[in-house]
Order: C-alpha cells, then sequence, then structure tokens
C-alpha cells in the first residue's frame, strides 16, 4: 500500500480552535478555519480494559461530506460515539467547532450534533412526530418551554416533510416499516438543527430508492456529515472524503478513489477488490 495513505493525506488538515494545542494535525494547519470536527491523538477503550481505538487524528472542515468504512468490529461505531459525546476519549481531545467537546455541556453539544444510530427503540409509545418533536430537547429554554415556541413547531413540520413523513405524522412510531423508523430518526435529527450530523450506517433497512434519496438529502443539506456505510459502492457515490478504520487504528484517509485502493480493500477487509475507475467514482468488485 502507498505508505502516504498510512496516514492522513489529501483531505485538508484545518485548525481547530485559536487555543488549539499542539498536535501533529494542528501544527499543521492554515491559520483561520474551525474544523467542524477534529480529533487530535484520540484513544478509547471500555473501562478496565484495552484500546479499542488508537491514535486517531483527523479534522473535518465545515460542509465535509465524510464516510467511515472499515470491516466488522474495526472500531465505526466507537468512533462516532466519540464525535456525539456518547464516549470521553481515554487519551487526546475531541473538537466540536473548536472546542473541546467535553468542556461544553451535553445541551450545548446536542444543539451541534446530531447522531442517527443504529437501533432505534420500536418500543416507543410516541406517535412519528412526537418522536421527531424530541430533536427540540437540546434547545429547550427551562423545563419544556421550547415545545411551545412557534419555531420548534416549524423544525419539526419541515423535517418531517423533508423526509416524506408528513403522511405518517400521526402514525405510533412502533408501527412503522424499519426503513420508515430510520426515516423518521433522520427527521428527528434535522430538527434537531446541528452543524453536524452524525449517522452510523444510515442506509440499514432503507431499500435502493430511499439509500440513494437519503444520501442525496445529506450531501444536500449544508451540514458537516459523518456516516458509517458498509457498502463501499455507496461510499464513494457520497462522499468527499473516507475513513477507512483498521483494527481501531486510522487506516486510510483520503477522497475515495484514494482511500478505497485495492491495496486499502486487501488489507483493511481481507477480500482481493478490483476496482472499476472508469466512470467519475470508483466501482468495486470483491473475490475472497
Ligand atoms: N462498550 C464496549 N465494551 C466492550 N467492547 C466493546 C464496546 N464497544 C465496542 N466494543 C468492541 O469494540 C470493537 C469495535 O466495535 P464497534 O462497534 O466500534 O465496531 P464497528 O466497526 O462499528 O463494527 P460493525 O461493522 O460490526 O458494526 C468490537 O470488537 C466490539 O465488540
Amino acid at each position: 500500500m502507498d505508505a502516504s495513505l498510512r496516514q492522513p493525506l489529501a483531505a485538508p488538515v484545518i485548525p481547530i480552535g485559536a487555543d488549539a494545542g499542539t498536535g501533529p494535525v494542528l501544527r499543521a494547519l492554515a491559520a483561520d478555519a474551525v474544523a467542524a470536527v477534529a480529533l487530535q491523538g484520540v484513544s478509547w477503550g471500555p473501562k478496565g480494559q484495552d484500546d479499542i481505538l488508537t491514535d486517531i487524528s483527523f479534522a473535518v472542515p465545515v460542509g465535509q461530506i465524510v464516510a467511515v468504512c472499515g470491516a466488522n468490529g474495526a472500531g465505526k461505531s466507537s468512533l462516532l460515539r466519540l464525535i456525539y459525546r456518547h464516549h470521553a476519549p481515554r487519551r487526546g481531545e475531541v473538537r466540536l467547532m473548536g472546542q473541546d467537546l467535553w468542556k461544553m455541556g451535553a445541551d450545548a453539544a446536542a444543539r451541534q450534533v446530531a447522531a442517527v444510530l443504529q437501533d432505534t427503540p420500536g418500543e416507543l409509545d410516541l406517535t412519528v412526530r412526537q418522536i421527531v418533536a424530541l430533536g427540540r430537547l437540546p434547545h429547550r429554554r427551562g423545563w419544556g418551554a421550547g415545545f411551545a415556541r412557534p419555531e420548534a413547531g416549524a423544525a419539526v413540520e419541515a423535517a418531517l416533510e423533508r423526509m416524506d413523513l408528513a403522511a405518517l405524522a400521526d402514525r405510533r412510531f412502533a408501527t412503522l416499516s424499519g426503513g420508515e423508523r430510520q426515516r423518521a430518526m433522520v427527521a428527528r435529527a434535522l430538527a434537531q438543527e446541528p452543524r453536524v450530523i452524525v449517522l452510523d450506517e444510515p442506509t440499514n433497512h432503507l431499500d435502493i430508492r430511499h439509500q440513494l434519496d437519503l444520501l442525496h438529502l445529506l450531501r444536500g443539506l449544508g451540514l458537516t456529515v459523518i456516516a458509517s456505510l458498509h457498502d463501499l459502492t455507496l461510499a464513494a457515490g457520497f462522499a468527499d472524503r473516507v475513513l477507512v478504520l483498521h483494527g481501531g487504528r486510522l487506516f486510510a484517509d483520503g477522497p475515495p478513489a484514494a482511500a478505497l485502493d485495492e491495496a486499502v480493500l486487501a488489507e483493511a477487509f481481507r477480500v482481493r477488490a478490483v476496482v472499476d475507475r472508469s466512470g467519475p467514482r470508483p466501482r468495486f468488485s470483491f473475490h475472497l
């Protein structure tokens, strides 16, 4: 494998804030921009156990669309949990819009970063509209007061509309299909009006039309998007940049054609891959 792919390469490395420390990612930074998300030397593992993620550093510019790829158990969900403030790093630092994620409150973080997760609680006895309205929670002032404000209702209705859920808004969430639930969870994230949206396998449960629709919509939001994806063809078609995790380390980082080359795929996924580069985006075929 091209040795340069082992380190963050073509994707721009940008500052994570004026007071941002001195690690190699930070020293290489241009002067003025603030990264939407930046990790510097981050390691994480469950309490009392070895690291699952080791020494991860990258910075995501505002508005970039990033796919996180890697084999089962490579650490994709764990990495996303660090970004949406579910896991605190064991070492290193996670910054959101230039601020240390763990020095801001949970609500302040949730006003900036929304997460769409793989397993949605189907047993909740709430309607789709009520589920989507939960996205307004970080914006409430005092107990529940934010829900009553007209802009809260408008954000919820806009999110329902955007995810093509208006007709299902009064249905009980528990009665939805897997794909409809997934769209409702994306609508909840949109109602949150975040700057960064993190999605763990967002195309799970979606038929091919809804997969393409969702990725197209995510690209059109004008937000910073970080999504784990198993389907490398979708990742290559959707993302500006691909992070490949392997054994809990950042193994490749770059535009799809560079980060998803044959040598990376052979090592990170233990498959032989043929990459067809004849079109605008790479296409893959795989063999054992
Ligand atoms: N809280 C935890 N306690 C113990 N082990 C954990 C914990 N969280 C993750 N792991 C382990 O860390 C490794 C990485 O898990 P993670 O869910 O991040 O991988 P992934 O790349 O998202 O995998 P997949 O593609 O299968 O969803 C796995 O071996 C998993 O079992």
